[in-house]
């Protein structure tokens, strides 16, 4: 039997010459998530003026120091006139600096009679003051291309006064359920038989990967079948994920379907879960390449799936280098445990104590049991041929994120 592949060899094997999406204008209001296909130049200076970090006094530093009379007041969005030096401003945070002032003393430092102010003395200039740019001066890189707009970034696009964006379109997947004991919830279970888990998880990964599922069908455990479904998947599809029949029992006719219509790549790694996972390409409408990725029916190993090969390749599918990978932190196990040939993807929770982080694994980490993923913090990974002891340092992927 062929030998088992690395997670790394496939990834390397997933992501080799991965075509990017076109780029596409899109309203801001609506592209939350998307990533940025050409990097955004700052147009405006923010903060566009210089302004008040305190609802207070403007003056000339070398003013300070004894009573001054107030001879303007500056609310946020009414403009200033110069000052004149021996006088003061009252300023609220926010409001323009007056041409003339160089620093604002908070209002609690102030005592105040009447049409004057006593203000202390050795303010130094500059004080309490936000220079105009202090964030973004015109001209600078605001985000660059491959940015995922999230909420910052949403929020300096609005500070710019920018309306739209290019940005990628999203990957279009066609995700095929196989297997003829697969229902769809709503519909009547007979013996034997169980509702589809994968196709819900998998859309919401998905989706929260930046992916857009355009199509979701169910394939009928027959090779001809099989054959059909995938190809018409691949027309409408950049990416055709399947979940199930990819291991090597007669029934599982995904691998020979594939085969005959495109391309494996790679088959069969070792990782628990997910050793059956296939890679490969397909022929799509016109001559496109569509990429093809078959994950193992168990739903842990769809989870993990996801995870682990998904997510890059959307990531490299949208030129985004923020989904290329996840982040590993250490943490110390407070469990026990033996790998064998297969590297093991554990579900686990963190708890971040004064002593550092540690991991609690889901008592049953069986490849069925999706119970497991749920409030799973992050995958612990535990090499090959390896024992594990409650206090020992362990690896882990952290997944409480986009
Ligand atoms: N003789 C061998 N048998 C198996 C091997 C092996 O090496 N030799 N590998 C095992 C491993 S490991 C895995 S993982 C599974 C994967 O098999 P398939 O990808 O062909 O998946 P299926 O057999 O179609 O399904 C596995 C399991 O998952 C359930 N399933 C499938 N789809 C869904 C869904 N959409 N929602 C919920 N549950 C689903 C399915 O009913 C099966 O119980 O192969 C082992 N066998
Ligand atoms: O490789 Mo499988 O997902 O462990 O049951």
């Amino acid at each position: 039997m062929a030998e088992l592949q690395s997670v790394e060899a496939a990834l390397a094997a997933l992501l080799q010459d991965v075509p990017v999406t076109p780029p596409e204008p899109l309203p801001c209001d609506a592209a939350a998530g998307r990533v940025l296909a050409e990097p955004v130049t700052a147009r405006l200076d923010v903060p566009p003026f210089d302004n008040s970090a305190m609802d207070g006094y403007a003056l000339h530093h070398a003013d300070a120091g004894g009573w001054l009379p107030v001879s303007q007041r500056i609310a946020a969005g009414q403009p200033a006139t110069p000052l004149a030096r021996g006088t003061c401003a009252r300023i609220f945070t926010g409001g323009e600096i007056p041409p003339g002032a160089d620093c604002v003393v908070m209002q609690e430092r102030v005592e105040r009679d009447g049409e004057m102010a006593w203000l202390p003395a050795e303010v130094p200039a500059g004080d309490n003051l936000r220079r105009r740019g202090r964030d973004v001066s015109v001209g600078a890189s605001l985000l660059p291309a491959g940015e995922r707009l999230e909420a910052a970034a949403l929020g300096h696009l609005a500070g710019q006064g920018i309306t739209e964006v290019v940005v990628r379109r999203r990957p279009r997947i066609a995700l095929l359920s196989t297997g003829d004991e697969i229902v769809d919830p709503g519909q009547p279970l007979a013996p034997g038989q169980l509702y589809n888990s994968n196709r819900p998880m998998l859309t919401r990964l998905l989706e929260r990967f930046g992916a857009e599922v355009v199509g979701a069908s169910s394939v009928p455990d027959r090779g001809e079948a099989t054959q059909h479904r995938l190809q018409e998947a691949a027309d409408i599809a950049d990416l055709v994920v399947t979940t199930g029949g990819v291991s090597v029992g007669e029934e599982d006719h995904v691998k020979a379907a594939l085969a005959r219509l495109g391309r494996l790549d790679l088959w069969r790694l070792a990782v628990r879960p997910g050793k059956p996972l296939a890679l490969g390409r397909l022929p799509g409408h016109g001559g496109r390449e569509v990429r093809f990725v078959g994950l193992p029916g168990n739903p842990v190993s769809c989870f993990v799936g996801a995870w682990l090969f998904l997510r890059p390749l959307l990531g490299a599918m949208q030129a985004c280098p923020a989904l290329a990978t996840l982040p590993q932190l250490s943490a110390r196990a407070d469990f026990a445990t033996r790998t064998g040939p297969r590297r093991h993807y554990m579900r686990v929770t963190l708890a971040f104590g004064e002593d550092g982080i540690l991991a609690r694994a889901f008592r049953d980490q069986n490849s069925g049991v999706l119970s497991s993923c749920i409030g799973a913090d992050a995958l612990a990974v535990i090499p090959a041929d390896h024992r594990v002891e409650p206090g020992d340092r362990i690896d882990c992927l952290w997944l409480r994120m986009e």
